[in-house]
Protein backbone atom coordinates (compact mmCIF):
# COMPACT_ATOMS: atom_id res chain seq x y z
CA UNK A 1 0.00 0.00 0.00
CA UNK A 2 1.09 3.46 -1.12
CA UNK A 3 0.67 6.19 1.30
CA UNK A 4 1.37 8.86 -0.09
CA UNK A 5 0.51 12.40 1.20
CA UNK A 6 -0.22 13.51 -2.36
CA UNK A 7 -2.85 11.32 -4.34
CA UNK A 8 -3.38 13.82 -7.58
CA UNK A 9 -6.94 13.19 -7.64
CA UNK A 10 -9.56 15.70 -9.32
CA UNK A 11 -13.27 15.65 -7.63
CA UNK A 12 -16.55 16.29 -9.54
CA UNK A 13 -19.76 16.47 -7.36
CA UNK A 14 -22.72 17.12 -10.13
CA UNK A 15 -26.28 18.79 -8.66
CA UNK A 16 -28.98 19.22 -10.13
CA UNK A 17 -28.28 23.23 -10.22
CA UNK A 18 -24.73 23.04 -9.67
CA UNK A 19 -21.57 21.30 -10.74
CA UNK A 20 -18.32 21.63 -8.33
CA UNK A 21 -14.96 20.46 -9.75
CA UNK A 22 -11.52 20.78 -8.36
CA UNK A 23 -8.02 18.94 -6.67
CA UNK A 24 -7.76 16.68 -3.82
CA UNK A 25 -6.36 18.49 -0.85
CA UNK A 26 -8.02 22.11 -1.80
CA UNK A 27 -10.34 23.81 0.80
CA UNK A 28 -12.62 25.34 -2.16
CA UNK A 29 -13.38 23.65 -5.26
CA UNK A 30 -11.70 25.55 -8.49
CA UNK A 31 -14.79 25.92 -10.86
CA UNK A 32 -18.36 26.36 -9.69
CA UNK A 33 -20.58 25.94 -12.93
CA UNK A 34 -24.24 25.84 -13.41
CA UNK A 35 -25.69 22.56 -14.34
CA UNK A 36 -26.86 23.31 -17.69
CA UNK A 37 -25.22 22.52 -21.67
CA UNK A 38 -26.86 25.18 -23.18
CA UNK A 39 -26.58 25.74 -27.34
CA UNK A 40 -26.35 28.91 -29.25
CA UNK A 41 -28.89 29.52 -31.87
CA UNK A 42 -26.46 32.05 -33.41
CA UNK A 43 -23.20 29.81 -33.79
CA UNK A 44 -24.11 28.13 -37.59
CA UNK A 45 -20.83 28.69 -38.52
CA UNK A 46 -18.86 27.42 -35.78
CA UNK A 47 -18.32 23.37 -35.10
CA UNK A 48 -20.41 21.11 -33.64
CA UNK A 49 -18.42 20.85 -30.80
CA UNK A 50 -18.68 24.94 -30.41
CA UNK A 51 -22.70 24.96 -30.64
CA UNK A 52 -22.36 22.62 -27.61
CA UNK A 53 -21.47 25.69 -25.01
CA UNK A 54 -21.00 25.50 -21.61
CA UNK A 55 -22.17 28.30 -19.72
CA UNK A 56 -20.27 29.33 -16.64
CA UNK A 57 -21.12 30.71 -13.51
CA UNK A 58 -20.01 34.67 -13.71
CA UNK A 59 -21.26 35.89 -10.37
CA UNK A 60 -20.58 33.53 -7.70
CA UNK A 61 -17.59 35.04 -5.78
CA UNK A 62 -18.38 33.26 -2.55
CA UNK A 63 -17.09 29.93 -4.60
CA UNK A 64 -13.86 30.98 -5.74
CA UNK A 65 -15.03 30.85 -9.43
CA UNK A 66 -12.78 31.71 -12.21
CA UNK A 67 -14.22 34.07 -15.10
CA UNK A 68 -12.69 33.65 -18.61
CA UNK A 69 -15.01 32.67 -20.87
CA UNK A 70 -19.08 32.81 -21.32
CA UNK A 71 -21.57 32.23 -23.84
CA UNK A 72 -22.93 35.93 -24.59
CA UNK A 73 -26.08 34.33 -26.88
CA UNK A 74 -29.13 33.43 -25.29
CA UNK A 75 -29.45 30.33 -23.96
CA UNK A 76 -32.27 28.39 -26.28
CA UNK A 77 -31.73 24.97 -25.33
CA UNK A 78 -30.92 24.84 -21.51
CA UNK A 79 -30.51 20.61 -20.60
CA UNK A 80 -29.57 19.80 -16.82
CA UNK A 81 -28.17 16.76 -15.95
CA UNK A 82 -29.88 15.42 -13.30
CA UNK A 83 -33.90 15.76 -12.36
CA UNK A 84 -34.26 16.37 -8.82
CA UNK A 85 -30.91 15.73 -7.42
CA UNK A 86 -30.73 11.85 -8.24
CA UNK A 87 -31.58 10.81 -11.33
CA UNK A 88 -29.20 11.28 -14.31
CA UNK A 89 -31.01 13.15 -17.47
CA UNK A 90 -28.44 13.09 -20.18
CA UNK A 91 -25.04 11.45 -19.69
CA UNK A 92 -23.89 13.44 -22.33
CA UNK A 93 -24.09 16.56 -21.06
CA UNK A 94 -22.61 14.78 -17.62
CA UNK A 95 -19.41 13.45 -20.07
CA UNK A 96 -19.23 17.09 -21.35
CA UNK A 97 -19.36 18.92 -17.78
CA UNK A 98 -16.59 16.67 -17.00
CA UNK A 99 -14.34 17.53 -19.71
CA UNK A 100 -15.03 21.07 -19.77
CA UNK A 101 -14.20 20.94 -16.45
CA UNK A 102 -10.80 19.40 -16.87
CA UNK A 103 -10.27 21.16 -19.77
CA UNK A 104 -10.62 24.55 -18.18
CA UNK A 105 -8.64 23.51 -15.34
CA UNK A 106 -5.82 21.74 -17.36
CA UNK A 107 -6.11 18.68 -16.04
CA UNK A 108 -5.03 16.71 -18.97
CA UNK A 109 -2.00 18.66 -19.01
CA UNK A 110 -0.59 17.32 -15.47
CA UNK A 111 -0.53 13.89 -14.30
CA UNK A 112 -3.44 11.35 -15.08
CA UNK A 113 -5.96 12.33 -11.99
CA UNK A 114 -8.04 10.27 -9.78
CA UNK A 115 -11.76 10.98 -10.41
CA UNK A 116 -14.53 11.05 -7.72
CA UNK A 117 -17.66 11.36 -8.59
CA UNK A 118 -20.02 12.24 -5.43
CA UNK A 119 -23.76 11.18 -5.74
CA UNK A 120 -27.09 10.71 -4.43
CA UNK A 121 -28.52 7.43 -4.34
CA UNK A 122 -25.48 5.98 -6.59
CA UNK A 123 -25.58 2.98 -5.16
CA UNK A 124 -29.32 2.16 -5.15
CA UNK A 125 -29.20 2.70 -8.38
CA UNK A 126 -26.67 0.22 -9.62
CA UNK A 127 -27.43 1.23 -13.39
CA UNK A 128 -25.96 4.52 -13.15
CA UNK A 129 -22.86 3.46 -10.11
CA UNK A 130 -21.70 1.11 -13.50
CA UNK A 131 -22.69 3.71 -16.05
CA UNK A 132 -20.56 6.41 -13.86
CA UNK A 133 -17.54 4.23 -13.52
CA UNK A 134 -17.35 3.45 -17.01
CA UNK A 135 -18.08 7.35 -18.12
CA UNK A 136 -14.98 8.23 -15.92
CA UNK A 137 -12.62 5.40 -16.48
CA UNK A 138 -13.59 4.81 -20.45
CA UNK A 139 -14.56 8.36 -21.86
CA UNK A 140 -12.23 10.37 -19.48
CA UNK A 141 -9.43 7.82 -19.15
CA UNK A 142 -9.12 8.21 -15.80
CA UNK A 143 -5.92 6.09 -14.04
CA UNK A 144 -8.18 5.44 -11.02
CA UNK A 145 -12.17 6.16 -9.65
CA UNK A 146 -13.58 6.19 -6.32
CA UNK A 147 -17.67 7.57 -6.18
CA UNK A 148 -19.20 7.72 -2.83
CA UNK A 149 -22.78 8.91 -1.57
CA UNK A 150 -22.63 13.00 -1.26
CA UNK A 151 -24.10 12.76 2.33
CA UNK A 152 -21.83 10.43 3.63
CA UNK A 153 -19.05 12.80 2.37
CA UNK A 154 -20.96 16.18 3.92
CA UNK A 155 -20.91 13.95 7.27
CA UNK A 156 -16.92 13.86 6.68
CA UNK A 157 -15.99 17.53 5.61
CA UNK A 158 -18.11 18.47 9.10
CA UNK A 159 -15.90 15.43 11.26
CA UNK A 160 -18.92 13.31 11.98
CA UNK A 161 -18.67 10.18 11.76
CA UNK A 162 -22.64 9.77 13.36
CA UNK A 163 -24.98 13.02 12.10
CA UNK A 164 -28.17 12.98 10.52
CA UNK A 165 -27.18 15.15 7.14
CA UNK A 166 -29.70 17.31 5.92
CA UNK A 167 -29.23 18.65 2.44
CA UNK A 168 -31.34 21.38 1.04
CA UNK A 169 -30.23 21.53 -2.07
CA UNK A 170 -31.98 22.73 -5.71
CA UNK A 171 -34.15 19.52 -6.01
CA UNK A 172 -35.32 18.80 -2.60
CA UNK A 173 -34.39 17.99 0.80
CA UNK A 174 -32.87 14.84 1.36
CA UNK A 175 -32.52 13.23 4.53
CA UNK A 176 -29.94 10.86 5.51
CA UNK A 177 -28.74 9.15 8.53
CA UNK A 178 -25.10 8.06 9.00
CA UNK A 179 -24.10 6.16 11.56
CA UNK A 180 -19.94 5.15 11.84
CA UNK A 181 -19.38 6.62 8.03
CA UNK A 182 -21.97 4.42 7.11
CA UNK A 183 -25.01 5.39 5.14
CA UNK A 184 -28.70 3.81 6.33
CA UNK A 185 -29.92 3.69 2.93
CA UNK A 186 -33.28 2.09 3.98
CA UNK A 187 -33.80 5.35 6.17
CA UNK A 188 -33.12 7.77 3.62
CA UNK A 189 -35.96 9.83 2.84
CA UNK A 190 -36.15 12.90 0.03
CA UNK A 191 -38.88 15.14 -0.69
CA UNK A 192 -39.60 18.07 -3.76
CA UNK A 193 -39.31 20.75 -1.89
CA UNK A 194 -35.87 22.56 -2.25
CA UNK A 195 -33.96 25.82 -3.79
CA UNK A 196 -35.98 25.28 -7.10
CA UNK A 197 -39.18 24.87 -6.16
CA UNK A 198 -39.42 28.04 -3.78
CA UNK A 199 -37.67 29.81 -6.71
CA UNK A 200 -40.63 28.44 -8.79
CA UNK A 201 -42.72 29.82 -5.89
CA UNK A 202 -41.38 32.73 -5.77
CA UNK A 203 -41.60 33.38 -9.49
CA UNK A 204 -45.20 32.45 -9.63
CA UNK A 205 -45.83 35.20 -6.54
CA UNK A 206 -44.43 38.08 -8.42
CA UNK A 207 -46.33 36.91 -11.47
CA UNK A 208 -49.49 36.58 -9.23
CA UNK A 209 -49.21 39.98 -7.93
CA UNK A 210 -48.27 41.57 -10.76
CA UNK A 211 -51.30 40.43 -12.72
CA UNK A 212 -53.62 41.22 -9.68
CA UNK A 213 -52.17 44.72 -10.13
CA UNK A 214 -52.54 45.38 -13.75
CA UNK A 215 -56.35 43.82 -13.14
CA UNK A 216 -56.93 46.24 -10.06
CA UNK A 217 -55.35 48.88 -12.43
CA UNK A 218 -57.41 48.49 -15.91
CA UNK A 219 -60.71 48.28 -13.31
CA UNK A 220 -59.54 51.52 -12.22
CA UNK A 221 -59.00 52.76 -15.44
CA UNK A 222 -62.26 52.00 -16.63
CA UNK A 223 -63.86 53.45 -13.82
CA UNK A 224 -61.78 56.60 -14.63
CA UNK A 225 -59.70 56.28 -11.54
CA UNK A 226 -55.94 57.97 -12.24
CA UNK A 227 -55.03 56.94 -8.73
CA UNK A 228 -54.17 53.35 -9.59
CA UNK A 229 -50.58 53.28 -8.07
CA UNK A 230 -50.95 52.54 -4.04
CA UNK A 231 -48.30 54.52 -2.18
CA UNK A 232 -45.02 52.42 -0.61
CA UNK A 233 -46.31 49.16 -2.83
CA UNK A 234 -44.70 48.77 -6.28
CA UNK A 235 -45.43 46.44 -9.32
CA UNK A 236 -42.26 44.22 -10.07
CA UNK A 237 -41.44 43.45 -13.73
CA UNK A 238 -40.25 40.28 -14.08
CA UNK A 239 -39.18 40.42 -17.91
CA UNK A 240 -36.27 42.26 -18.74
CA UNK A 241 -33.08 40.54 -17.88
CA UNK A 242 -34.40 37.01 -18.69
CA UNK A 243 -33.13 35.22 -22.12
CA UNK A 244 -35.33 33.40 -24.78
CA UNK A 245 -36.01 30.87 -21.74
CA UNK A 246 -36.24 31.23 -18.80
CA UNK A 247 -33.65 28.49 -17.58
CA UNK A 248 -33.96 27.30 -13.67
CA UNK A 249 -30.74 27.96 -12.70
CA UNK A 250 -31.09 32.04 -13.61
CA UNK A 251 -33.67 31.94 -11.83
CA UNK A 252 -32.23 29.91 -8.94
CA UNK A 253 -29.40 32.52 -8.82
CA UNK A 254 -32.24 35.17 -8.48
CA UNK A 255 -33.83 33.85 -5.56
CA UNK A 256 -30.69 32.97 -3.81
CA UNK A 257 -29.65 36.79 -4.41
CA UNK A 258 -32.93 37.98 -3.40
CA UNK A 259 -33.00 35.17 -0.48
CA UNK A 260 -29.59 36.68 1.17
CA UNK A 261 -31.41 39.95 1.05
CA UNK A 262 -35.17 39.69 1.87
CA UNK A 263 -35.26 36.54 4.00
CA UNK A 264 -32.54 38.08 6.24
CA UNK A 265 -35.05 40.67 7.01
CA UNK A 266 -37.16 37.83 8.81
CA UNK A 267 -36.78 37.20 12.56
CA UNK A 268 -38.57 33.96 14.53
CA UNK A 269 -39.10 35.26 17.67
CA UNK A 270 -39.83 32.99 21.05
CA UNK A 271 -43.25 31.92 19.80
CA UNK A 272 -42.05 30.36 16.47
CA UNK A 273 -43.59 33.45 14.92
CA UNK A 274 -42.17 35.26 11.95
CA UNK A 275 -41.96 38.39 12.02
CA UNK A 276 -40.28 41.05 8.82
CA UNK A 277 -37.97 43.31 10.58
CA UNK A 278 -36.84 46.84 8.90
CA UNK A 279 -40.01 48.68 8.74
CA UNK A 280 -40.88 50.47 5.27
CA UNK A 281 -37.04 48.63 4.24
CA UNK A 282 -36.95 48.75 0.98
CA UNK A 283 -36.09 46.22 -1.54
CA UNK A 284 -34.60 45.94 -5.05
CA UNK A 285 -34.97 42.86 -7.01
CA UNK A 286 -32.24 42.04 -9.00
CA UNK A 287 -33.41 44.23 -12.16
CA UNK A 288 -34.30 47.16 -9.86
CA UNK A 289 -37.71 46.99 -9.41
CA UNK A 290 -38.33 48.21 -5.83
CA UNK A 291 -40.74 46.11 -3.27
CA UNK A 292 -41.53 47.42 -0.40
CA UNK A 293 -40.88 44.65 2.71
CA UNK A 294 -43.17 46.58 4.58
CA UNK A 295 -46.42 46.17 2.29
CA UNK A 296 -48.66 43.09 2.33
CA UNK A 297 -47.34 41.52 -0.58
CA UNK A 298 -43.55 42.08 1.40
CA UNK A 299 -44.41 40.89 4.15
CA UNK A 300 -45.68 37.39 1.98
CA UNK A 301 -42.88 37.10 -0.11
CA UNK A 302 -40.56 37.31 3.23
CA UNK A 303 -43.09 34.24 4.32
CA UNK A 304 -41.79 32.14 1.65
CA UNK A 305 -39.55 30.28 3.00
CA UNK A 306 -41.88 28.73 5.23
CA UNK A 307 -43.65 26.47 2.54
CA UNK A 308 -40.53 23.94 3.57
CA UNK A 309 -42.25 23.59 6.70
CA UNK A 310 -45.90 23.70 5.58
CA UNK A 311 -48.42 20.99 5.62
CA UNK A 312 -49.54 22.20 2.17
CA UNK A 313 -47.84 23.79 -0.82
CA UNK A 314 -50.48 26.50 -1.25
CA UNK A 315 -48.80 29.93 -1.40
CA UNK A 316 -50.19 31.46 1.83
CA UNK A 317 -51.20 34.51 -0.26
CA UNK A 318 -52.39 32.22 -3.09
CA UNK A 319 -56.34 32.89 -3.93
CA UNK A 320 -57.24 30.14 -6.42
CA UNK A 321 -56.16 27.43 -4.09
CA UNK A 322 -54.11 25.66 -6.91
CA UNK A 323 -52.15 23.75 -4.14
CA UNK A 324 -49.10 22.78 -5.83
CA UNK A 325 -46.52 24.05 -8.45
CA UNK A 326 -45.03 21.73 -11.38
CA UNK A 327 -42.12 20.70 -9.85
CA UNK A 328 -44.11 18.16 -7.20
CA UNK A 329 -46.75 17.28 -9.45
CA UNK A 330 -44.28 16.04 -11.60
CA UNK A 331 -42.10 13.92 -9.36
CA UNK A 332 -43.00 10.75 -7.18
CA UNK A 333 -41.31 12.16 -4.73
CA UNK A 334 -42.76 12.22 -0.78
CA UNK A 335 -44.41 15.94 -0.43
CA UNK A 336 -43.78 16.18 3.63
CA UNK A 337 -42.15 19.00 4.96
CA UNK A 338 -38.86 18.90 6.26
CA UNK A 339 -39.41 18.93 9.90
CA UNK A 340 -41.68 15.13 9.07
CA UNK A 341 -39.31 14.36 7.09
CA UNK A 342 -36.68 14.05 9.63
CA UNK A 343 -39.03 12.28 12.02
CA UNK A 344 -39.92 10.24 9.30
CA UNK A 345 -36.29 9.14 8.75
CA UNK A 346 -35.51 9.05 12.49
CA UNK A 347 -38.31 6.54 13.54
CA UNK A 348 -37.11 3.99 10.49
CA UNK A 349 -33.93 3.23 12.82
CA UNK A 350 -34.38 0.56 14.76
CA UNK A 351 -31.79 1.12 17.42
CA UNK A 352 -33.18 3.78 19.97
CA UNK A 353 -29.83 4.83 21.49
CA UNK A 354 -28.51 5.90 17.67
CA UNK A 355 -31.51 7.49 16.80
CA UNK A 356 -31.50 9.77 20.10
CA UNK A 357 -27.63 10.36 18.78
CA UNK A 358 -28.78 11.11 15.26
CA UNK A 359 -31.80 13.92 16.80
CA UNK A 360 -29.00 14.87 18.73
CA UNK A 361 -26.85 15.90 15.58
CA UNK A 362 -28.67 17.08 12.35
CA UNK A 363 -26.64 19.11 10.24
CA UNK A 364 -27.85 21.38 7.66
CA UNK A 365 -26.01 21.42 4.34
CA UNK A 366 -26.52 22.13 0.70
CA UNK A 367 -27.38 25.88 -0.49
CA UNK A 368 -31.03 26.19 0.41
CA UNK A 369 -29.69 25.78 3.88
CA UNK A 370 -28.32 29.34 3.54
CA UNK A 371 -31.73 30.52 4.06
CA UNK A 372 -31.36 33.21 7.26
CA UNK A 373 -32.51 31.66 10.39
CA UNK A 374 -33.60 28.21 9.07
CA UNK A 375 -31.89 26.08 11.98
CA UNK A 376 -34.24 27.97 14.41
CA UNK A 377 -37.04 27.64 12.41
CA UNK A 378 -35.92 23.46 12.36
CA UNK A 379 -35.36 23.23 15.94
CA UNK A 380 -38.49 24.54 17.15
CA UNK A 381 -41.00 22.18 14.77
CA UNK A 382 -38.74 19.42 15.99
CA UNK A 383 -39.11 20.21 19.09
CA UNK A 384 -42.42 20.08 18.81
CA UNK A 385 -42.96 16.76 17.15
CA UNK A 386 -40.84 14.99 18.79
CA UNK A 387 -40.82 13.33 22.28
CA UNK A 388 -39.41 15.56 24.65
CA UNK A 389 -37.00 13.23 26.54
CA UNK A 390 -35.18 13.44 22.74
CA UNK A 391 -33.65 16.94 22.60
CA UNK A 392 -33.12 17.78 18.85
CA UNK A 393 -29.84 19.65 17.69
CA UNK A 394 -29.66 21.00 14.70
CA UNK A 395 -26.04 22.38 13.30
CA UNK A 396 -24.93 24.65 10.54
CA UNK A 397 -21.34 25.43 9.59
CA UNK A 398 -20.76 29.35 10.52
CA UNK A 399 -17.27 29.38 8.65
CA UNK A 400 -18.66 30.11 5.52
CA UNK A 401 -21.44 29.55 2.86
CA UNK A 402 -18.82 27.66 0.86
CA UNK A 403 -18.87 25.18 4.03
CA UNK A 404 -22.38 24.51 3.70
CA UNK A 405 -23.07 24.29 0.13
CA UNK A 406 -19.95 22.52 -0.92
CA UNK A 407 -19.68 20.34 1.92
CA UNK A 408 -19.86 17.00 0.28
CA UNK A 409 -16.89 18.23 -2.54
CA UNK A 410 -15.05 19.53 0.56
CA UNK A 411 -15.69 16.12 2.23
CA UNK A 412 -14.40 14.94 -1.05
CA UNK A 413 -11.31 16.74 -0.83
CA UNK A 414 -10.22 15.54 2.61
CA UNK A 415 -11.21 11.92 2.14
CA UNK A 416 -8.50 12.12 -1.09
CA UNK A 417 -5.75 14.31 0.60
CA UNK A 418 -5.71 10.87 3.33
CA UNK A 419 -3.00 8.69 2.78
CA UNK A 420 -4.78 5.60 3.58
CA UNK A 421 -7.41 6.92 0.76
CA UNK A 422 -5.59 4.81 -1.95
CA UNK A 423 -6.86 1.44 -0.34
CA UNK A 424 -10.33 2.70 -1.30
CA UNK A 425 -10.14 3.80 -5.31
CA UNK A 426 -10.43 1.43 -8.45
CA UNK A 427 -7.31 1.71 -10.58
CA UNK A 428 -7.71 0.81 -14.04
CA UNK A 429 -5.42 -2.33 -13.68
CA UNK A 430 -8.53 -3.70 -11.09
CA UNK A 431 -11.65 -2.02 -13.81
CA UNK A 432 -10.04 -4.12 -16.78
CA UNK A 433 -9.68 -7.38 -14.49
CA UNK A 434 -13.14 -6.97 -13.01
CA UNK A 435 -14.72 -4.99 -15.11
CA UNK A 436 -18.02 -2.57 -13.18
CA UNK A 437 -18.99 -5.26 -11.10
CA UNK A 438 -15.76 -4.60 -8.64
CA UNK A 439 -16.99 -1.10 -8.71
CA UNK A 440 -20.31 -1.99 -6.97
CA UNK A 441 -18.50 -3.98 -4.69
CA UNK A 442 -15.77 -1.61 -3.53
CA UNK A 443 -17.47 2.05 -3.62
CA UNK A 444 -20.05 2.76 -0.28
N1 LIG B 1 -27.96 32.30 -0.06
C1 LIG B 1 -28.95 31.53 -0.43
N2 LIG B 1 -30.15 31.60 0.16
C2 LIG B 1 -31.16 30.79 -0.22
N3 LIG B 1 -31.07 29.87 -1.20
C3 LIG B 1 -29.89 29.76 -1.82
C4 LIG B 1 -28.77 30.57 -1.48
N4 LIG B 1 -27.73 30.22 -2.28
C5 LIG B 1 -28.19 29.24 -3.09
N5 LIG B 1 -29.47 28.97 -2.82
C6 LIG B 1 -30.32 27.97 -3.48
O1 LIG B 1 -29.68 26.72 -3.32
C7 LIG B 1 -29.97 25.89 -4.45
C8 LIG B 1 -28.68 25.25 -4.89
O2 LIG B 1 -28.21 24.45 -3.87
P1 LIG B 1 -27.09 23.34 -4.13
O3 LIG B 1 -25.96 23.98 -4.85
O4 LIG B 1 -26.84 22.65 -2.85
O5 LIG B 1 -27.89 22.41 -5.13
P2 LIG B 1 -27.35 21.16 -5.93
O6 LIG B 1 -26.38 20.40 -5.09
O7 LIG B 1 -26.92 21.57 -7.29
O8 LIG B 1 -28.73 20.42 -6.08
P3 LIG B 1 -29.17 18.98 -5.54
O9 LIG B 1 -28.73 18.90 -4.13
O10 LIG B 1 -30.65 19.00 -5.70
O11 LIG B 1 -28.49 18.02 -6.46
C9 LIG B 1 -30.55 26.79 -5.53
O12 LIG B 1 -31.92 26.45 -5.68
C10 LIG B 1 -30.39 28.19 -4.99
O13 LIG B 1 -31.52 28.99 -5.31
Amino acid sequence: MYCGDETGSFIGEIGSHTCRFGYGGEDNPKMVSPSYVVSSSSSKSSSSNQQQRYRRDDDDDDNNTTNNTFSVQPITNPNSFLRQGELVENWDNMETAWETSMHTLRVRDTLKHTKVGSQYNAATKRNEYIKYTELIMESLEASSVFLAPAPMLAAFSLGRQTALMVDIGAGGCCVTPIVDGLVLKNSQRRNGRGGDWLGDMTWKALQENKQSKSDKRNSNNNNNNNNDKKEGESLPSLSPSFPVIKPRYMLGKKVASSTNSIFQRRNINNNGITNVGGQGSIYHLPDGTPVDLASSFGRDLCQLPELLFAETTTLPFQHNNNPSSSVLQSTTLSNEPLHKLIHESLLSIGDVDARKELAQCICLVGGSSLLHNIETRLSQELSAILPSFVKPKVLVSRVSSVERSCASWIGASILTSLGSFQQLWLSKAEYEEYGTAMAIQRFP
